[in-house]
């Protein structure tokens, strides 16, 4: 069967830049698949789905969508992929449905004939009463899901989502995932998904592509990743909250085996080493006057992984 995406040995490297911003990377992605793309800030996302819609060509390797070129001068491909842009180029004076119009016009698309299903996302989005409003009127949240409507017009069998939901408030990101989910339902959609709310991949993607400094750390099953690099999780607190912070120091004191966080009223400590190297760091804490609970322990995530994997920074 034909990949919805096929990337072989894929590099960008924008003029100027002394490293690749996407560096040798390869994948498949199979028909109606939905995956999630985690990477730190600066790690070559937008780069990489930028190369997939063909708006910037590689400088090395090859991408292919069904099969075929997006970069072609035909434009074909191109037309069959709907992209949520990280900040959507609007026609700021227009009205939010002529922004519509000239989308679909752009995609050989009748207007007589997607109007109803605009409609029906129209509402589904409660857009119905902006419609004549110019895009700089609306909010930040109602352009966001007028952009995810732009994308989905025509139905394309490829979405390139990134971070459909920033700026969305919580209904607002849930509307969003469910009409993704009855996008795949009913057309076998596939959907290349970023997100900086690693929750977000964990619980609406089949497979994640982690990306780091342009390259490829791990692809695979959300709970696959989670269960071999999220470690072991425990949440220590303290007798007294007012020594989470003696208790953050103690703790601190196993690494760089160890990532110790302060939460609220308590200590996340996470690792591979986490159980065999928690009771020496606690009987220290003690020595010092900090008493602690239970330590309890919790099903590493996704988010867990991540950390392992890329780290909590940005990609400097
Ligand atoms: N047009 C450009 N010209 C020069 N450098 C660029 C250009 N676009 C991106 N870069 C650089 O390429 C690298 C990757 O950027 P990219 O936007 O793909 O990362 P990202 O993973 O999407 O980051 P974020 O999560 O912050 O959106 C960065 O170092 C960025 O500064």
């Amino acid at each position: 069967m034909t990949p919805a995406v096929h990337a072989h040995d894929l590099v960008k490297r924008y003029d100027g830049m002394d490293r690749d911003a996407v560096s040798g990377l390869s994948f498949d992605i199979e028909p109606g698949a939905a995956i999630g793309l985690l990477g730190p800030n600066g790690a070559g996302k937008t780069t990489l789905i930028k190369m997939i819609c063909g708006a910037t060509v590689p400088t090395r390797g090859a991408v292919e969508v069904f099969g075929a070129d997006p970069a072609a001068p035909s434009g074909a491909t191109k037309r069959g992929i709907g992209v949520v842009h990280q900040s959507g180029p609007f026609d700021m004076m227009l009205p939010a449905l002529d922004n519509l119009r000239i989308t679909a016009a752009y995609k050989g698309l009748r207007w007589r004939e997607v109007r109803p299903r605009v409609d029906e996302l129209l509402t589904a989005f409660g857009l119905d009463g902006k419609v004549r409003q110019l895009v700089f009127t609306l909010s930040g949240g109602e352009m966001r899901r007028l952009q995810v409507i732009r994308a989905l017009l025509g139905d394309p069998p490829l979405l390139l989502l990134d971070e459909p939901s920033a700026g969305l408030d919580v209904g607002g990101r849930l509307q969003v995932w469910s009409l993704l989910h009855e996008l795949r339902r009913r057309h076998g959609t596939t959907m290349l998904w970023t997100s900086h709310y690693v929750e977000e991949l964990e619980r609406n993607c089949q497979r994640v592509l982690v990306v780091n400094h342009g390259r490829l750390v791990e692809f695979a099953a959300p709970r696959e990743l989670a269960d071999r690099f999220g470690g072991q999780v425990a949440l220590v607190r303290p007798d007294s909250p007012r020594d989470t912070d003696g208790l953050l120091a103690v703790l601190g004191r196993g690494r760089p085996q160890l990532r110790v966080t302060a939460g609220d009223g308590h200590v996340e400590v996470r690792g591979q080493a986490t159980r065999t190297r928690l009771p020496a760091l606690l009987s220290d804490a003690e020595a010092l006057g900090i008493g602690v609970g239970p330590v309890e322990y919790r099903t590493p995530s996704l988010e867990d992984a991540f950390l392992t994997l890329v780290g909590a920074g940005h990609d400097g």
